[in-house]
């Protein structure tokens, strides 16, 4: 099966390629990558960028997310600097959650805030590649934010359909001041990607969300930077990534990482972190299926939670995320609103400020270090996916109050006072 986690390298087809083509995860046939727009199989299968030749770690060089070209299918995009994000240390998290190491990979501090931006540097350069007009994208607000930014950077038109009222303060803005059109529609993200899927399928846009696979190449650099960086700061690579899902882009796309790393030779089988989901328990579509050992996602109708940006029921990649949980031996785990808000306070008590769909990571983490399902022994590296500016209002909801004072040093001092 071509999801396997193995060492078996994916033979190139018989036609010539330039060294990359698309492959159909579900039947196997093969499409050059830049002949003509295409984002899925014609037996409807998701479609992966393969290469004829994979890189080591020693063939990268540089910095953020083209340090890696060597494993993208351009070798430049249209770029803000994007990727080398922090890994940060927690030591009281650390402590009080249980485990050997935890890092936290900040992916809200890439330059829209979010780790889209390692998405968009690659699928915005191949939309240029491909001569297409209008950008597209169906968003929980980040991808809005970010593919308004790199589009507006290429001089693109840029076309972003929302949630109407459910996406946050902070990414609406983004998405308005990169000067992209902002549509509002009258449904929850999966009907905006439902019409985003069939502009494309007539030619009115190119899409961009995460069924792109050329998306996904830019953000399996979080795989390689997580990876590179355990093995040189705290000696060997992490047992268990976790991260938050919604479209599971993110998971495919780590997955992708490693199998490529493993078919290189760079690492070994028994290298390879599990991957672990954490869903909202309102929107947790990914969880039923990995808790029911089925095979496919059951679309979920209604979903609600406050962190907005994972707020999905149908999510894309399953087909691709759900072999990369199992085959790592990785696992998927549903967090309450509550246990996210939670988690969000503890990590701003590190420092280190983020969305609430970011921390449900942590949250899902502390929940399953509970359950006994992650082991005290473990090396752990938890994604936060957005920053903390980009949701204002429930940073603010779970911040403690301002307080008013006089514009007086007394005033101020005996405010002070009362509190003792
Ligand atoms: C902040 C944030 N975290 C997590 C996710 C989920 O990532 P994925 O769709 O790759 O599962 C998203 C968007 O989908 C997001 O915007
Ligand atoms: N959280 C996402 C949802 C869309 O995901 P995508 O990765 O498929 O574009 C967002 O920010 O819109």
């Amino acid at each position: 099966m071509a999801l396997d986690l193995s060492a078996e390298r994916p033979a190139p087809p018989d036609e010539a390629t330039d060294g990359a083509w698309l492959e159909c995860i579900a039947c196997g046939d093969s499409y050059p990558p830049f002949a003509d727009v295409r984002y899925t199989c014609d037996c409807g299968g998701l479609l992966e960028v393969r290469y004829a030749s994979l890189p080591t770690f020693a063939d990268f060089s540089g910095t953020g997310v083209w340090r890696y070209e060597s494993a993208l299918p351009l070798s430049s995009g249209v770029t803000t600097q994007e990727g080398a994000t922090p890994l940060y240390e927690v030591p009281r998290l650390e402590d009080e959650v249980g485990v050997e190491t935890l890092r936290i990979k900040h992916e809200g501090m890439n330059p829209t805030g979010s780790f889209k931006d390692r998405g968009m540097t690659v699928g915005v350069a191949v939309a240029r590649e491909l001569g297409v007009g209008r950008l597209a994208c169906a968003s929980t607000g980040n991808t809005s934010a970010a593919l308004a930014a790199y589009g507006s950077r290429a001089g693109m038109e840029t076309l972003v359909l929302l949630p109407a009222g459910k996406v946050a303060a902070g990414k609406v803005a983004q998405a308005a001041l990169h000067g992209a059109r902002i549509l509002e529609v009258d449904g929850n993200f999966d009907a905006c990607l439902d019409v985003v899927k069939e502009l494309a399928e007539r030619g009115e846009a190119y899409l961009l969300n995460s069924l792109n696979p050329f998306r996904l190449e830019g953000q399996k650099t979080i795989g390689l930077e997580i990876m590179e960086a355990f093995e040189a700061d705290y000696g060997p690579f992490p047992d268990r990534i976790v991260l938050p899902v919604g479209n599971a882009g993110n998971t495919a796309a780590l997955y992708k990482a490693f199998r490529e790393l493993l078919q290189a030779g760079a690492i070994d089988r028994e290298d390879v972190p599990k991957l672990t989901g954490v869903q909202a328990e309102g929107a947790a579509p990914m969880v039923e299926a990995i808790e029911a050992g089925a095979d496919e996602v059951q679309r979920w109708e209604t979903v609600e939670t406050r962190a907005t940006a994972i707020r999905i029921g149908n999510p894309v990649n399953a087909p691709k995320a759900l072999p990369g949980i199992r085959e790592t031996g990785g696992t998927a785990v549903a967090v309450s609103d509550e246990q996210i808000t939670d988690a969000q306070r503890d990590l701003a008590r590190e420092g280190v400020g983020v969305e609430p769909a970011s921390a449900a990571s942590l949250a899902g983490l502390r929940k399953l270090r509970g359950q006994g399902v992650v082991g005290d022994d473990e090396r752990v590296a938890c994604l936060t996916t957005g920053h903390l500016l980009k949701d204002p209002d429930a940073a603010a909801a779970a911040g403690a109050d301002p307080e008013p004072v006089p514009a007086d040093t007394d005033g101020v001092l005996s405010h002070l006072v009362g509190d003792r």
